[in-house]
């Protein structure tokens, strides 16, 4: 019998409704992965409430929780690390402490940063020196780097021309390291309004995909983590890089559809389990070249 992957989740924890690991966690459980939650804060709710309550996990708890699962001998288990929202730079050197203890001890272990920089006009705002973190360190460690557009445009330092221009910036983030760039949501002028477009791009090759744009009163939080959580889960299932990503769209596709049809602002994950573990629509990424 095939093993059960095991993935060490390091995000937040929204006690209500659905950021971070309370995006992430339950749909790549559904798909079949053992998750291993590492908080990173514990808030009453996301911050594009504009009001929240909670806590951010002291830094040297991320170590000390790592070497509790090493003490008991089972951190050479873990197949890879997730990291999104950081509550400070300290969390995130921190996490890479962790990364670099679970390698040494797996070396096939993989690592996904999902470079969350905050959306300013969205209200979800990161300090500086988060940006910095990920930029100047975080980047260099990672197998997979998933930012999202605006995130995207820092690491490159301007904002996009065109989708070649865009395949260009995603392109030269590989030559800091990581294996694979996924871009989670594409903005570049001349897109066509009516499309949500995302972007694989690694060594052998790289593809476009575009699925419909839904409309929202408000739009919905946590569907990054639900992406970059959902890609990295396919990966440890088995997936190509090229099958993850299109899996991953037509699942946050088919959540997004049930989130609108019960007209909610929170993601109904619980609704759509069986829709994430077997989507019905499908979504073929093209490949693109410069
Ligand atoms: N098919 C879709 N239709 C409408 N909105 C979508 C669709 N897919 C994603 N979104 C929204 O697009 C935005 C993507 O935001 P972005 O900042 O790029 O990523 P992140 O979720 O990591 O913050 C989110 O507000 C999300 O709710
Ligand atoms: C606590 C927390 N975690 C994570 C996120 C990231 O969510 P998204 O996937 O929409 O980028 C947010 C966004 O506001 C947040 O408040
Ligand atoms: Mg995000």
């Amino acid at each position: 019998m095939k093993r059960t992957p095991h993935l060490l989740a390091i995000q937040s924890h929204v006690v209500f409704g659905h950021a971070g690991n309370s995006a992430a966690v339950f749909p790549m459980q559904r798909v079949g992965v053992n998750v291993w939650p590492l908080n990173t804060v514990q808030f009453s709710n996301h911050t594009q409430y504009g009001q929240w309550a909670g806590e951010v996990l002291a830094p040297q708890q991320i170590p000390a929780l790592v070497e509790g699962i090493a003490a008991i001998g089972e951190l050479g288990n873990c197949d890879a690390i997730l990291s999104g929202y950081l509550g400070s730079a300290d969390q995130g050197r921190a996490i890479l402490t962790g990364v670099a203890r679970i390698k040494a001890i797996n070396p096939k272990a993989l690592y996904l940063c999902d470079p969350v920089m905050g959306h300013p006009e969205k209200g979800c705002i990161v300090p500086q020196e988060v940006s910095d973190f990920l930029l100047d360190e975080a980047a260099a460690m990672a197998d997979f780097l998933c930012p999202n557009q605006l995130e995207l445009d820092s690491f490159a330092g301007r904002k996009p021309q065109s989708l070649f221009d865009c395949l260009a910036m995603a392109k030269a983030l590989l030559a800091r390291g990581p294996k694979a760039v996924l871009v989670k949501h594409l903005d570049y002028p001349g897109k066509l309004p009516d499309g949500f477009e995302m972007l694989l791009v690694t060594a052998e090759g790289s593809w476009h995909l575009r699925r419909p744009l839904l409309a929202f009163p408000r739009q919905p939080v946590g569907v990054g983590d639900l992406t970059s959580g959902l890609f990295l889960a396919r990966v440890l299932l088995g997936d190509s890089l090229l099958a993850a990503f299109e899996f991953t769209a037509a699942a946050v596709h088919e959540v997004l559809l049930e989130t609108q049809a019960c007209a909610s602002y929170e993601l109904e994950l619980v609704r759509a389990q069986d829709r994430i573990a077997h989507p019905r629509v499908r979504f073929e990424a093209t490949p693109i070249e410069l």
